[in-house]
């Protein structure tokens, strides 16, 4: 579950986002990205994957450079993946949080954010959608 803090609206140039319904203090957990861990191979190489909704991310992994993916195409009703991007002033910022050796991608805040501000971070320097390095 989400916390109570968020709500999805309809912002007519960018289709779904997400909005604060509370104060969010700066440095706060937000939201987790919630949705399948599929290898990046799956994510490039599948059918039927709505890459809309698939977050890439790369990790240092003994000076390798590793890539993973979340695949968060099933409508399930969380709203890490409805939240849009914002190359120049993002309010948030993804952070691989581990997990029982499992990574989870959350967003925290990294500043104050008033009632009804659209939550948003920076997908990364690529195309759509959401391409983190090194996180
Ligand atoms: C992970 S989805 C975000 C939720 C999406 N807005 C929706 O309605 O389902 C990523 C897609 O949202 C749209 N999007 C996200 N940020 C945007 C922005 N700043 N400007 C325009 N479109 C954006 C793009 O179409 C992008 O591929």
């Amino acid at each position: 579950e989400d916390k109570p803090i968020l709500k999805e609206k309809i912002d007519s140039y960018k289709g779904r986002g997400v909005f604060a319904t509370k104060p969010i203090e700066k440095g706060s957990f937000v939201l987790e990205y919630r949705g399948e861990l599929i290898t990046k191979e799956e994510s490039d190489c599948s059918e039927g994957f709505d890459h809309f909704y698939i977050l890439v991310w790369t990790t240092t992994f003994f000076s390798y450079c590793v890539p993973f993916s979340i695949d968060a195409s099933q409508e399930d009703g969380s709203l890490g993946r409805l939240v849009n991007d914002d190359h120049k002033l993002p309010n948030c910022r993804m952070k691989r949080i581990m997990v029982d050796k499992k990574p989870h991608l959350c967003l925290f805040a990294i500043e104050d954010t008033a009632i009804g501000t659209e939550i948003t971070y920076n997908y990364g320097d690529t195309k759509w959608p959401c391409d983190l390095k090194h996180i």
